[in-house]
C-alpha cells in the first residue's frame, strides 16, 4: 500500500492505495515505517513523499469512521516526518485534502502540479480536521485564510495555494521527478525554521474580530449545521493552546463530532451520492454492462421556461443545441431568454464572457420538427400535457434517425404512454430537468417498462457530462420527486385550514433546514400552473373546482391556493401570492393582510375553528407525509435505494444535507416513531390517502435494520 524506493540521495515514499490513496490504517503503518526506514539510511539525505495513480491521499479512508481508529494516527506520521532530521517534501498531483494535506503541512517543503487541488473538507462530512490541519494550517497561511478554508472545506487551485504560502512552489512535468528535483536542492539546507508547529499563527491578535466575522457567515448559511462552529473553535485552539494541547483538545472534538447524527448523515450522503451511479433496471441491464450512445447532437423542443434551461445547460457544457418552437415568435423570445441566462452565468462567474460567445455561437434554431432529422438525441420540454407529448414524439419518431434517442422533461407524465406512441419505446427516456435547469444540479431520469440499458446509459452519461446529479427511478405519476413533494404540499395547506399561518410554516421549515418554506416555493414557481393543472384533471373527471370544496375525488381537498389564484394572486411573478411583494418579479416579501383575511373567510365559511398548531405538529406533517410516500416509491420499486431517494431531496429541493435526506433522517429519528406517527395522523385524516401506512415503512417498523439492508428487504416483500 505504501512503496519505497531510492534515486541516489533522496528516498522516495510513495502512497500506493487506489483509487484515491485514502490513507487507512495499513497506509497510515506503511507512510510511518517506511519514514523510519528513510531515517535509518545514511545514505538519505531527504525525502519525497507523493501518490500513485491519480492523486496524491485525498484523506482519511472514510470507511474506516465509526470503529476505533488504531495508531499510529496521521499526528504520529506527522510528528515521525518533524522529527527525521532529513528534510522531507510532499509533492502533490491531483487533490491534496484531508489528512492527505495535512501530512503535506507536516513535510518541511510541499510541491505541486497546476492542476493539482488542496483542501481540507472534513467540514463537508460534519468533522473538523483533526490530524493537525487546525493547528498547522494557522501557523502557515494564517487565520484568516484557515478560517475560510477549514469552515467552507473549498480545494484551492496550486496557484491559489501558493499564493497563501500553502504550497512552496508550482512545477510541471512528472511530479516525482520534480520532488526529487527539489529534494536534491535543499538536501543540505537547513529546515528547522519549515517545522510548522514552532511558528506562531499569523494574525492572531485579529483572532476575535475575524472569528466573529466567519461566525456571521455561518450563521446565515448554516441552518442548524454545527460543524462550522466546531471548526472555528479548533482553529481557535492553535492561538489559545500550546501546539500538542491544540491537537489534543481538537481530536477530542473529532471524536464527539464522529459520533453525532450529522456526522454519520454527511458521510452517508457522501457516499450516497457516488451509488447512484451504480444504476441498475429491473429488466437485468445495469450501469457495469450497458454502453452509452455518443451524443454529438442535441434538440430541445420548446423554448419556454424548462425548454430555455435545459438548452443553456446543453450549450454551457459544449454541446451544439437545435432549438425548436412552433412559430417563429416564440422561437425569437426564447433565444432572447438564452441569451440572458448565458449572460447572467458570466455576471455570476461560471463561464467567462468568451464561453458564453462560444455557446451562444452553438445555437441553432428552427420552426420545422422535419430538420431534426439528423440529431442523435431530442428532449421535449414542452406543455404538460399528455395528448400533446404523445403527438409530438409519433411525429419524431418517424422524422428522427432510427437510432435517436427521444426524451421528455416530464415531471409527472407515464413514461410508458409517452412511449407507445413511437415504435422505438426502447429509445424513449425521462429526463426530467428541475427548474431553473441551467443552475439546479438534479436530473431524475425515469425509465419505462421497454427503456433500453443503453438508452438509460446514454441519458446517465449525458447529465453527468453536463455536470447534472442524474438519479434513475421507474415511472409513476410525479415519479420520485414530485410524487414525494406532492403530500407535503398538501399538508401544508391544511395546516392553514386548520389554524397555521403560511409564514409560520414556512419559518418552522426554514428552521430546520429547508431552503425555502412551502408557501414561499408556490409563490416562486407561480400558482397558476396547479391551478391549471387541478382545473383540467377536475375537468376530466367531469368535475369543477368550487370554493366550498373540501373534498376532492374522494380526497380532502383545500381550494385556498385556487381562491388565490382567482383573484390573479400567481406569486412573486404578479407581485402577490402568500405574500405581497414590492413589485411584480420582485423578491421583497412582506406579510399580507389581505391573505390573513382570506384565510380567516375561508375558515369562517367551512365552519372550521382555527387552533393553536404546534412547531412539532408542522414538521411532523409536512416531513412525515413525504417520507411515507417514499417508503412507498421503495416498497413498489420506483427507488431502487433510499440514496436514490435522497440524493433526489438533497439536490431537487435543498433537503438539508447534513440529515443526509428525508429517509436517512427518518432512519435516524428511528422507524417506529415515524411508523407511529404516521398511523396517528391517518387515523386524525382517514381522508388524505397519503397518510395510509407503507408496508415496507411498517415491516422496517418492527424489524429496524440499517438503511443500507431496506432494498434488500424490499425486494422480499
Ligand atoms: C483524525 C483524522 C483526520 C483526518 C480526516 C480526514 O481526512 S476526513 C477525509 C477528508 N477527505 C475527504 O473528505 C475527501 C472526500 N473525497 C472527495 O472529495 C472525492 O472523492 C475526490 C475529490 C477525492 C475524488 O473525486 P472523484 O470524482 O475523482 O472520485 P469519486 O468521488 O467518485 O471517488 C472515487 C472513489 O473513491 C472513494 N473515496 C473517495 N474519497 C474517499 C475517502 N476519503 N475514503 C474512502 N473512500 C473514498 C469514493 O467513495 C469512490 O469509491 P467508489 O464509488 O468508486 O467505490
Amino acid at each position: 500500500m505504501v512503496d519505497y524506493w531510492r534515486q541516489g540521495s533522496v528516498a522516495v515514499i510513495a502512497v500506493n492505495n487506489p483509487p484515491v490513496n485514502a490513507l487507512s490504517y495499513n497506509v497510515r503503518v506503511g507512510l510511518y515505517n517506511n519514514l523510519d526506514k528513510a531515517a535509518n539510511d545514511r545514505d538519505v539525505l531527504a525525502v519525497v513523499i507523493c501518490g500513485k495513480g491519480r492523486t496524491f491521499p485525498v484523506g482519511a479512508d472514510i470507511h474506516e469512521f465509526g470503529q476505533i481508529p488504531k495508531e499510529p494516527w496521521i499526528t504520529d506520521v506527522g510528528r515521525k516526518i518533524e522529527s527525521l532530521g532529513k528534510p522531507v517534501i510532499a509533492a502533490i498531483h491531483g487533490t491534496g485534502l484531508g489528512g492527505g494535506l495535512e501530512i503535506a503541512l507536516f513535510c518541511h517543503y510541499r510541491i505541486a502540479l497546476p492542476n493539482a487541488r488542496v483542501g481540507l473538507p472534513e467540514v463537508l462530512i460534519g468533522l473538523l480536521p483533526a490530524g493537525g490541519g487546525a493547528q498547522l494550517l494557522p501557523r502557515l497561511a494564517g487565520i484568516q485564510v484557515a478560517m475560510e478554508m477549514i469552515t467552507t472545506g473549498r480545494q484551492l487551485p496550486a496557484s491559489e495555494a501558493a499564493k497563501y504560502n500553502i504550497i512552496d512552489k508550482v512545477v510541471s512535468g512528472d511530479i516525482v521527478k520534480e520532488g526529487i528535483e527539489f529534494a536534491l536542492r535543499v538536501q543540505n539546507k537547513p529546515f528547522q525554521d519549515k517545522i510548522l508547529r514552532y511558528r506562531s499563527p499569523h494574525g492572531k491578535d485579529s483572532l476575535q474580530p475575524i472569528t466573529e466575522a466567519v461566525l456571521r457567515k455561518i450563521k446565515m448559511r448554516s441552518r442548524g449545521f454545527y460543524a462550522p462552529v466546531w471548526c472555528v473553535r479548533s482553529i481557535a485552539n492553535s492561538v489559545k493552546l500550546p501546539f500538542e494541547e491544540g491537537l489534543a483538545q481538537n481530536r477530542i472534538m473529532f471524536q464527539q463530532m464522529q459520533l453525532s447524527g450529522q456526522a454519520k448523515a454527511l458521510q452517508y450522503a457522501f457516499f450516497a451520492e457516488r451509488s447512484i451511479s451504480k444504476w441498475k433496471l429491473p429488466c437485468g441491464g445495469n450501469f457495469a454492462t450497458a454502453v452509452p450512445r455518443k451524443i454529438k447532437t442535441i434538440s430541445v423542443i420548446g423554448a419556454g421556461t424548462m425548454g430555455t434551461g435545459i438548452t443553456v445547460a446543453l450549450l454551457s457544457a459544449g454541446f451544439p443545441v437545435l432549438l425548436v418552437e412552433q412559430n417563429k415568435r416564440f422561437l425569437m423570445k426564447g433565444v432572447q431568454t438564452v441569451q440572458s441566462l448565458l449572460e447572467g452565468g458570466v455576471k455570476r462567474r461560471k463561464f467567462t464572457a468568451e464561453q458564453a460567445k462560444m455557446a451562444s455561437s452553438s445555437l441553432t434554431t428552427t420552426v420545422d420538427l422535419q430538420a431534426l432529422n439528423s440529431v442523435d438525441l431530442v428532449i421535449e420540454a414542452v406543455f404538460e400535457t399528455l395528448s400533446l407529448k404523445e403527438d409530438i414524439f409519433s411525429k419524431l419518431d418517424k422524422i428522427c434517425k432510427p437510432e435517436a434517442i427521444l426524451c421528455s422533461n416530464t415531471s409527472y407524465l407515464n413514461i410508458d404512454k409517452i412511449a407507445a406512441s413511437t415504435r422505438r419505446p426502447d429509445k424513449v427516456v425521462g429526463t426530467h430537468f428541475f427548474s431553473p435547469a441551467h443552475i439546479m444540479r438534479l436530473m431524475e431520469n425515469i425509465y419505462g417498462c421497454k427503456t433500453s440499458p443503453e438508452t438509460v446509459a446514454t441519458v446517465m452519461d449525458l447529465g453527468k457530462r453536463i455536470g447534472k446529479v442524474p438519479v434513475l427511478v421507474g415511472t409513476c405519476p410525479g415519479f420520485c420527486a414530485n410524487r414525494m413533494n406532492r403530500p407535503q404540499s398538501e399538508e401544508a395547506l391544511f395546516l392553514v385550514e386548520e389554524g397555521a399561518q403560511p409564514e409560520q410554516i414556512d419559518q418552522v421549515l426554514e428552521d430546520f433546514g429547508m431552503p425555502m418554506g412551502p408557501f414561499k416555493v408556490r409563490d416562486l414557481a407561480g400558482g397558476d400552473i396547479g391551478w391549471r393543472s387541478r382545473k383540467d384533471a377536475a375537468l376530466h373527471l367531469g368535475l369543477t373546482l368550487s370554493y366550498d370544496l373540501q373534498f376532492f375525488n374522494g380526497e380532502r381537498y383545500c381550494s385556498l391556493a385556487d381562491k388565490l389564484c382567482e383573484l390573479g394572486r400567481f406569486g412573486q411573478k404578479t407581485g402577490s401570492g402568500w405574500y405581497s411583494y414590492d413589485k411584480p418579479g420582485s423578491k421583497q416579501l412582506s406579510i399580507d393582510e389581505d391573505v390573513t383575511k382570506l384565510i380567516q373567510n375561508h375558515r369562517d365559511s367551512l365552519g372550521i375553528k382555527p387552533r393553536k398548531i404546534t412547531t412539532q405538529e408542522i414538521q411532523e406533517r409536512f416531513l412525515f407525509s413525504g417520507i411515507n410516500e417514499g417508503f412507498k416509491i421503495l416498497e413498489e420499486g420506483i427507488a431502487a435505494r433510499p440514496e436514490d431517494i435522497d440524493i433526489i431531496w438533497l439536490y431537487g429541493f435543498g433537503f438539508p444535507r447534513h440529515y443526509g435526506g428525508p429517509m436517512f433522517y427518518a432512519s435516524q429519528i428511528g422507524l417506529k416513531r415515524v411508523y407511529d406517527r404516521i398511523c396517528h395522523y391517518h387515523e386524525l385524516f382517514p381522508y388524505s390517502s397519503h397518510w395510509m401506512p407503507s408496508k415496507l415503512l411498517q415491516k422496517l417498523s418492527i424489524q429496524e435494520v440499517p438503511i443500507g439492508q431496506w432494498a434488500e428487504l424490499h425486494s422480499k416483500l
